[in-house]
């Protein structure tokens, strides 16, 4: 049986099928963001676990993931570290090539974003593959940051993005899963 949370924050997404490409089905959160019992109970949710933990930095994968993570950073008191797409940020940056469910890319973060042995949550939206996420933990680990977890409200199982963080030896918390995606 699903939990009201559960029921909450299910009902609230919209699936958008053969987007951005056929055969995908495409999770919007669109729809949760504008319902604001919704965005509560999912912020909530992330921030739960580490109230009263001192965590330096959240670190949000952009888009989708800067919403959710400026949200759980202010919740936190944490300072928020914006991880973005090749060519948007303007100072000296760490870039990395990930590939994601539907399509491949480049993500940077500012060499001075984090500092050697600061605490960091990873926040995003959703976890497919994992590639997004793994690339994201490659950066801040190479800038000596420590990753205490990655969160998510959306988790889509068969696609094995959770085993693949867990498997780096990253703590993964997610909300809702889709199965058979
Ligand atoms: O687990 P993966 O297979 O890597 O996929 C997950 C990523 O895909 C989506 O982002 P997208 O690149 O579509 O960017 P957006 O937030 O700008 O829409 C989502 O917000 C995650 O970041
Ligand atoms: N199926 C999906 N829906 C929304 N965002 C995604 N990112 C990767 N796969 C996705």
């Amino acid at each position: 049986m699903k939990s009201s949370l559960e029921e909450t924050l299910l009902s609230a997404i919209r699936t958008i099928p053969d987007y951005p490409r056929p055969g995908i089905l495409f999770r919007d959160i669109t729809t949760l963001l504008g319902n604001a019992r919704a965005f509560r109970r999912a912020v909530d949710e992330l921030v739960h676990p580490y109230a009263g933990a001192k965590i330096d930095k959240i670190a949000g994968i952009e888009a989708r993931g800067f919403i959710l993570g400026g949200a759980v950073a202010h919740q936190l008191s944490s300072g928020f570290v914006p991880i973005r797409k090749k060519g948007k940020l303007p100072h000296e940056t760490v870039r990395v090539a990930y590939s994601l469910e539907y399509g491949l890319d480049e993500m940077e973060m500012h060499v001075d974003a984090v500092a050697a042995g600061e605490k960091v949550i990873l926040v995003d939206d959703l976890i497919a593959t994992g590639g997004t996420a793994e690339g994201a933990v490659r950066l801040l680990r190479q800038m000596g940051a420590q990753v205490v977890a990655a969160c998510f409200v959306i988790d889509l199982p068969d696609l094995g993005g959770r085993a693949r963080l867990e498997a780096m030896g990253v703590e993964v918390r997610t909300l809702i899963a889709f199965e058979g995606d």
